[in-house]
């Protein structure tokens, strides 16, 4: 039996509302990720894949519609569960990777784990394991100012997991990257699919990668299809 992890219902999100310039982004949005399913966003540029992502990560709210994750409804939820929901079970990959630039790549991906009451030892080997899996090892002890855009971009991939988290959400993860690291930041996502049940939904332009996750949903006039 499958088990919805990620559930959107009929989310509606417009921008500036009742201005001339409202924009009416998301329209009525449907979507249902289950445990360990992978699912590629795809729309073209300023279609609402980040407004989405955001939404569905509780760092934004719908004007209407509601968010559930792992079965929990989020609407009218306070902003302390919602915090508390995000930190521990959505991992979140932006954009534009939003590292801390004055901390070290381990630093950045031990810091969340602390914070969730995880131990100095057990962080940073957790940490470590994960730069492994996408060869950014070398790079433990550098500041994202010393790494490359594909090198930070490794590393966002590497925080988002580090809690261990049940939905992971992602703004063009690969976008940085070349085909043969985009490829092994893509194989370990599934792996932890397959292996940890952990389910995704990956916004992205390229539509080969797209093509080899579970499912692609479009996104097209403010709705899902
Ligand atoms: N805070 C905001 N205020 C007003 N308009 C916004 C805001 N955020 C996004 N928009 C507009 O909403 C639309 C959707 O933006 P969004 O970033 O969700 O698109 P996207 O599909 O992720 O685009 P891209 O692929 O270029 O990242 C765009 O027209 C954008 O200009």
């Amino acid at each position: 039996m499958s088990k919805p992890m990620l559930e959107l219902h009929g989310i509606v999100k417009t921008y500036n509302r009742g201005k001339p310039n409202e924009i009416k982004v998301l329209r009525g949005a449907d979507l249902t990720v289950d445990q360990g399913e992978v699912v590629a966003l795809v729309a073209p540029s300023g279609a609402g894949k980040s407004t989405l992502l955001h939404i569905a990560g509780l760092l934004d709210t719908a004007d209407q519609g509601q968010v559930l994750i792992n079965g929990q409804d989020m609407s009218g939820k306070s902003d302390r569960k919602r915090t508390a929901v995000r930190r521990d079970e959505v991992g979140f990959i932006y954009q534009f990777h939003h590292l801390l630039p004055e901390f070290s790549a381990l630093e950045n991906i031990v810091l969340p784990q602390l914070a969730n009451g995880v131990s100095q030892s057990v962080a940073e080997r957790r940490a470590l394991e994960l730069l492994g899996n996408v060869g950014v090892a070398d790079r433990a002890d550098h500041r994202p100012a010393a790494m490359s855009g594909g090198e930070q971009q490794r590393v966002a991939f590497c925080r988002a997991l580090a809690n261990e988290p049940l939905i992971l959400l992602a703004d063009e993860p690969t976008g940085n990257l070349d085909p043969a690291t985009s490829d092994q930041v893509f194989e370990t996502l599934m792996a932890l699919a397959r292996d940890t049940g952990l389910s995704a939904l990956i916004a992205t332009h390229n539509m080969e990668l797209a093509a080899r996750m579970d499912r692609v949903v479009r996104m097209e006039n403010g709705v899902l299809v």
